[in-house]
């Protein structure tokens, strides 16, 4: 027995010392793979915090059925009752932090820029696919040249010389596309996002490199061509009109912007892109893209270089123009990389954002038919009897409930939903530790812009300047932010537009706000003036009628319908 005992011993006290020794190892593991707090009192969803995905499971259920991320994370601060609050929606690193408050936003946009800068997210996403673009940089010397060669090409002549014609163009195509459209349709409605992002990506397209993409041409020499006894299919009450095979160049830069959104999700968004990249489809666009940028970089510089014929008419041009200047100045070009990306990154970011900006007010328009009839007197009332008004007429005209149309479709409407920055130095928000290297979030879909907001006691917010932060805002009804009301942004004592009446963060602000916002509105004080001397938008169905919204690489309409009737 006692042999025996002392054959067996042995074994299992080494066995339970290596189970032991297992047994750490796994807890020290699960220990080092849970989400770590940030120290301090931002709330979080304690469940969360117990397992190693975090917040992340409860994120992907909600999306996969609301297609919007970012509605969890306003339910998150509503159930954790904070203006500030924390998630863990990134395996293995740090928390997020996510703040819904006006102020505190526009002070650290504004003012806190040596505290923070461009936030992981856009790094990220953006350095798989425009790597040398400005807006991955951090705010250096280098994102101030970069910023300064393309700097002419969102200057007043530009936008009046080159940005208005273009657009005033593609729009007009849009209108005879919809004329006939509504002819065929004969009182039923019809699918307008498509058309609308035709539209915009014609827009931009020559105005960022002179040529003509001919989108919306293209569907309407089909659609005219198509024999007069054609019928459609109809579908939720709408006429579904067949398309034409779009431009291959169209076609090549819409797979670019599908490639990018499907890596907005993705965890490992650099790695994702490249075995997109594999795929001969993406790889054909891309250099079809290369090759459409090459031969007009190679068009312009031939123009350059002949003195007299140096009339700028492309952002490329403008961007050339001063490059020239550059080198003469300091000796050398910028490379050629970057050239090529900062026309690229003018495509993606000034096309989709656009159009889905352009797709919300379609929508309004069609819910809100008083506010639809009041914008169109004002608009008939600054251009008499015309139905085309120049682009030069269109900028110059004083029409206060354009202005605020556009402004309340854009706080309603959240093409952008958020912007983000990273934590440069430990550093406080709201009254709270912010470690540096902490990404944080700021959200335009909750509470003090969508919804009153939390009320805060002066002594916790960190701006320098209270009694200056006090007086913002003041006229703004905090009550009825649910509601679509343009009248918000006039001023009741002088009748004109206010921008400043509220608080509207969808492009950022402060240096690393939104470099394209006068283009933007330039494009849909256009578009808007034309469409309204052209048409009226009717009732929609109820099943086209909805406010759901998806988010790709914007937020967008779920359903975006027009049920037009000429004028
Ligand atoms: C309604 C239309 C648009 C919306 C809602 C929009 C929104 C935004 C937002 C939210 C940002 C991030 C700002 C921040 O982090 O503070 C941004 C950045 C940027 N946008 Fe836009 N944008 C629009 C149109 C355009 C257009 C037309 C262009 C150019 C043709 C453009 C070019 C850019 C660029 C280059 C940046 C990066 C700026 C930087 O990193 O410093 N955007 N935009």
């Amino acid at each position: 027995m006692s042999e025996l005992l002392s054959l067996v011993l042995p074994v299992k006290s080494t066995s339970l010392v290596a189970i032991g020794i297992l047994a750490v190892a796994i807890v020290g593991l699960w220990w080092y793979i849970l989400p770590k707090p940030i120290p301090g009192s931002i709330p979080y969803n304690k469940y969360a915090s117990r397992r190693v995905l975090g917040d992340v499971p409860e994120l992907l259920a909600h999306t996969a059925v609301s297609r919007n991320p970012f509605t969890f994370i306003i339910e998150q601060i509503h159930n954790l009752d904070s203006p500030i609050i924390q998630l863990f929606l990134k395996p293995m690193k740090r928390p997020i932090v996510i703040i819904s408050e006006p102020r505190e936003t526009e002070d650290i946009l504004l003012r806190r820029t040596k505290e923070f800068d461009r936030g992981y997210f856009f790094k990220d996403v953006f350095d798989a696919n425009i790597p040398y673009h400005h807006l991955v940089l951090d705010t250096n010397e280098q994102f101030k040249a970069q910023r300064r060669f393309i700097s002419d090409a969102m200057s007043p002549t530009f936008l009046r010389e080159v940005g208005a014609p273009h657009i005033h163009e593609a729009v007009n195509n849009l209108i005879k596309l919809w004329r006939l459209k509504t002819r065929l349709a004969e009182g039923r409605p019809f699918r307008a996002s498509v058309d609308i992002k035709h539209a915009i990506f014609d827009a931009i397209w020559v105005i960022a490199i002179g040529e003509n993409a001919n989108g919306v041409n293209t569907q309407l020499d089909f659609l005219s061509g198509q024999p007069s006894s054609a019928t459609f299919d109809v579908k939720d009450n709408a006429v579904v009109f067949p398309e034409a095979q779009n431009p291959g160049i169209f076609d090549a830069i819409c797979r670019i912007c599908e490639a990018f959104e499907q890596i907005l999700s993705s965890p490992f968004p650099q790695l994702h892109h490249k075995i997109l990249k594999l795929f001969p489809n993406l790889r054909k666009a891309y250099s079809l893209k290369d090759e459409a940028i090459t031969r007009m970089l190679e068009q312009s510089r031939k123009r350059f270089a002949q003195p007299e014929k140096q009339k700028k008419t492309s952002a490329l041009d403008y961007f050339l123009h001063r490059d020239n200047e550059r080198a003469v100045k300091i000796g050398n070009h910028l490379s050629e990389p970057v050239i090529r990306d900062e026309l690229l990154g003018f495509l993606e970011a000034g096309h989709e954002t656009t159009s889905t900006s352009l797709a919300w007010i379609m929508k309004f328009l069609a819910a809100y038919p008083n506010n639809q009839m009041k914008l169109r007197n004002a608009i008939q009332a600054a251009f008499p009897g015309s139905k085309n008004p120049a682009p030069e007429e269109i900028l110059n005209a004083n029409i206060p409930y354009l202005d605020a149309f556009i402004e309340e479709s854009m706080r309603v409407g959240q093409t952008a939903v958020s912007v983000s920055r990273r934590a440069l130095v430990d550093t406080t928000v709201l009254g709270h530790p912010i470690p540096a290297g902490t990404e944080v979030y700021m959200m335009f879909n909750g509470p003090g812009y969508l919804k009153p907001p939390f009320a805060i006691a002066d002594a916790a917010r960190e701006s320098q300047d209270r009694e200056r932060d006090a007086k913002k805002f003041t006229n703004w009804n905090i009550e009825t932010l649910g509601e679509f009301e343009p009248d918000r942004w006039i001023d009741p004592v002088s009748g004109e537009y206010d921008p400043r009446a509220g608080p509207l963060h969808i492009f950022g602000m402060g240096i690393r706000g939104c470099w394209g916002k006068k283009l933007a509105y330039v494009e849909m004080r256009i578009t808007i003036t034309l469409l309204m001397l052209n048409f009226s938008f009717g009732d929609l169905p109820r099943e086209l009628a909805d406010f759901e919204g998806q988010v790709f690489m914007t937020h967008e309409p779920r359903r975006c319908y027009v049920n037009l009737a000429e004028l």
